[in-house]
């Protein structure tokens, strides 16, 4: 990491590496649980990206990536202050999952409740071997309110979603990543590594490209078949025809870059 680019959210690290935006969690004494402060910090980061960043990567300061919503905060709430605190989480959340670039959660220790429905929201997951994921809403008496009974679900199913909730089992890191939630698992201290390796790699690609994966892929995964090969159709055909597309095909036809290296 060379630079340190802004210093404008109190409870963030942000630097930048190349085009990757590393963005820590900084709340290590309170195991970085999701405060409003942090909460508000993570989207005006998310909505000021600089034009040049190409991926992000998102981890959390002092060996856990977050330990879930402040419970502190939430003893102060009505129903109605509590309906207004969860439809911001889904804004702030939303906002990570629509970025124009890819999100890369690195994950270590904690991944708990609101935290791991932050992670639910970035693009891939890399998981180390001290992550611990659970969801302790029923032993709170609370449930999920940062969009996570909509995207986790989709990600490993409702049954085990349900099972998380009502047993409040921990999850190893070893189950996370059998059950497709992590993408990859490192060894002891890699998840940060890894996610930068990958958010470099990822930045690399023709944007559209991404913005494809990011934006359509997810919409034409649960389209009809029919609306879904619609839209396949015209996402490749305006990304064939972006003269990105033809740079880099025309630089692989000429033998000067781009080939597909096995291993
Ligand atoms: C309802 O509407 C919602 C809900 C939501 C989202 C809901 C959730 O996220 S529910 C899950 C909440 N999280 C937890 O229940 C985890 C609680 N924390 C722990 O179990 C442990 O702290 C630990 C994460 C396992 C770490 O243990 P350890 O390393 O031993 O550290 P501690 O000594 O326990 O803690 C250090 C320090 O941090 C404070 N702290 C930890 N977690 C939280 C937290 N979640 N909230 C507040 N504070 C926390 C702890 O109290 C200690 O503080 P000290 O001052 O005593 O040092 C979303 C949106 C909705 O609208």
């Amino acid at each position: 990491m060379n630079q340190t680019v802004a210093a404008a959210a109190a409870m963030l690290q942000i630097e930048t590496q190349g085009r990757v935006l590393i963005v820590g969690l900084n709340r290590p004494a309170k195991r970085n649980a999701l405060n409003d402060g942090l909460i508000l910090d993570i989207e005006r980061c998310f909505a000021s990206l600089p034009e040049d960043i190409g991926a992000v990567v998102v981890h959390g300061i002092g060996g856990h990536f977050s330990a879930g919503l402040d419970l502190s905060e939430l003893t102060e709430r009505d129903a109605t202050a509590g309906l207004m605190h969860s439809r911001m989480w889904h804004r702030v959340f939303d906002i990570i999952q629509h970025c124009r670039v890819p999100v890369i959660a690195a994950l270590q220790g904690a991944v708990i409740g609101g935290g791991l429905e932050l992670a639910c929201s970035t693009h891939i997951r890399v998981a180390d071997p001290s992550v611990y994921y659970a969801l302790p809403e029923g032993s709170r008496g609370i449930f999920v309110g940062g969009g996570g009974s909509m995207r986790l679900p989709r990600l490993i199913g409702v049954h085990r979603m349900a099972d998380m909730m009502l047993t409040g089992r921990v999850y190893k890191a070893e189950e996370g990543m059998s059950l497709g939630f992590a993408q990859y698992l490192t060894e002891a201290g890699g998840a940060l590594p890894k996610a930068i390796e990958l958010a470099e790699r990822v930045a690399q690609n023709a944007p559209l490209t991404n913005f494809a994966v990011l934006q359509a892929l997810p919409l034409i995964a649960e389209a009809s078949p029919q609306t879904g090969l619609m839209l396949e159709a015209l996402m490749a055909s305006v990304a064939q025809s972006d003269q990105e597309a033809k740079n880099r095909i025309r630089d692989f036809l000429e033998r000067k870059a781009g080939k597909v290296k096995p291993g």
